[in-house]
């Protein structure tokens, strides 16, 4: 997968493109994630990104030439990448839409910015993307939350171990199970038994029971959008 970010903010994804898992499958080449800054495509001598928006009101919108240069000359030559734009008012993001996201070839993520958008850019966008109800400074953090959930479904990113722990239980949006380690009783709180006891599908019962009781407890709605797509065994809704 390619993925191209526009940004007026490169910086912020130095750490990012660089550290753990996604900076590993960069690294190894088992993605390209290009980082634009929209600055760069322009072409006056102050390289002015941003305006006061018609009509008055409060701060400033991303201008649309700017990103419309990026975009053409970035779709010059290869797939036409599918064009996520981050906006407060965007569809929630979730983990199905990142499973449909990470099977397409080639993404573009446009970052949005709190005062928005020239309404135009929204010609070139496929999806207006939302990763929560709250006010940021900008839709960088959601563009590297999208890649996140993305890129780590992208086969041979999470690698061999991990991979076999990211089964569909995580992939259909169920919230975890308890996690223990070393030592079994630490400040008289005790490891369950049953993952003291060997039996592995008596393990795996008690992890799904305790995935399903969580997400049942905690995102009900979750569950429930699951039965209506029939994505959980009949054992799941016992
Ligand atoms: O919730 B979000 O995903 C989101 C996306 C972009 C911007 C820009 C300013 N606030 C934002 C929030």
């Amino acid at each position: 997968m390619r993925i191209d970010v526009l940004t007026v903010l490169p910086g912020l994804f130095d750490c990012f493109l660089k550290e753990g898992v996604i900076g590993k499958a960069i690294s190894s080449g088992k993605v390209e994630v290009k980082v634009h800054n929209i600055r760069d495509f322009t072409t006056d001598k102050h390289r002015v990104v941003d305006d006061v928006p018609y009509g008055g009101g409060p701060g400033m919108v991303l201008k649309p030439e700017p990103i419309f240069r990026a975009y053409d000359e970035l779709t010059k030559e290869g797939e036409k990448p599918y064009v996520l734009l981050t906006e407060p008012w965007g569809e929630k993001f979730n983990q199905e839409m990142a499973v449909e996201l990470s099977k397409k070839p080639r993404l573009m993520i446009i970052c949005g910015r709190y005062e928005g958008v020239d309404e135009r850019v929204k010609s070139l966008v496929d999806r207006e993307v939302s990763i929560g109800d709250y006010v940021l400074t900008g839709g960088e953090l959601p563009a590297m939350v999208i890649m996140d959930a993305v890129l780590r479904l992208i086969p041979g990113v999470l690698g061999n171990l991990e991979s076999l722990r990211a089964d569909s239980f995580s992939d259909r949006g169920l919230l975890g199970y308890p996690n223990y380690t070393r030592p079994a009783e630490f400040r008289g709180m005790k490891v369950p038994e049953v993952l003291l006891s060997g039996h592995h599908k008596k393990i795996e019962s008690w992890r799904k029971e305790q995935s399903l009781r969580k997400t049942l407890e905690r995102r009900p709605e979750i569950i429930e959008n699951l039965k209506r797509k029939g994505l959980l065994t009949k054992e799941e809704l016992e």
